[in-house]
């Protein structure tokens, strides 16, 4: 295991689901990270799919002590070092490109890429990335075709991510190679919206129950 895996392991800290945020007012960003932490889920993934995305990375670092929060929808170097100087403690990509992945070496901050492919999987373990994001995973085959990139690949480990919920993510946790999954299921867009952050709390505290076997 590289030590930035390990880094990014332990920042996880044995959690079974990555909550995949959309924040699309920044005033929600400390209510939301709170009510998810209280519900066990402290590591957060905040994507940059909204303007309102670096603002709320950084309050909920300077403002949210028990989260961990990450980036997520990280597509180039530039969106990397932004991320990263608001207080990203981690960082996701949907992919796997050579510009992210040299702005991750100069950085400190680990990358969880994203891949599907035995060959981008291949491409990530010659960069000494052994950590990765499965996504799609459902729309790519689902935890039958992440089970059978265990037996080539017993060195990598997946977070799977895209179509998750609570009614398959064990298919997931259950297999070996898995570490934890990512989903949005956990802050759904009308709960934030509606500020429902008892609700939130109360799927979060459900999903954190899915341990890993
Ligand atoms: O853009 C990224 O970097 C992503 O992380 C994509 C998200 O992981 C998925 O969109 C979440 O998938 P759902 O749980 O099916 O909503």
């Amino acid at each position: 295991m590289s030590n930035k895996t390990a880094k990014l392991l332990s920042l996880l800290d044995g959690q079974p689901v990555i909550p995949v945020i959309k924040i699309a007012d920044v005033k929600d960003a400390v209510p939301l990270a709170r009510a998810l932490a209280r519900g066990g889920l402290p590591a957060i993934e905040i994507t940059l799919r909204t303007d309102a995305a670096l603002d709320s990375i950084r309050r909920v670092a300077a403002e949210v002590e028990e989260a961990v929060v990450g980036a997520g929808t990280i597509l180039n170097a530039r969106q990397f070092d932004e991320a990263a100087k608001a207080g990203s403690r981690f960082i996701v990509s949907p992919g796997l490109t050579r510009e992210v992945i040299a702005a991750a070496s100069g950085s400190d901050v680990p990358l969880l890429p994203g891949v599907i492919t035995p060959g981008e999987i291949m491409a990530a373990a010659e960069a000494g990335l052994d950590f990765l994001k499965f996504f799609p995973a459902e729309q790519a085959g689902g935890a039958a075709f992440l089970k059978s990139l265990a037996s080539p690949f017993g060195g990598i480990h997946f977070c799977p991510t895209g179509g998750i919920g609570a009614n398959n993510a064990k298919d997931y946790l259950g297999l070996p190679n898995v570490i934890c999954v990512g989903g949005s299921w956990v802050a759904p867009d009308e709960m934030v919206k509606a500020g429902d952050w008892a609700g939130i709390e109360a799927l979060a505290r459900e999903a954190s129950k899915l341990r890993k076997k």
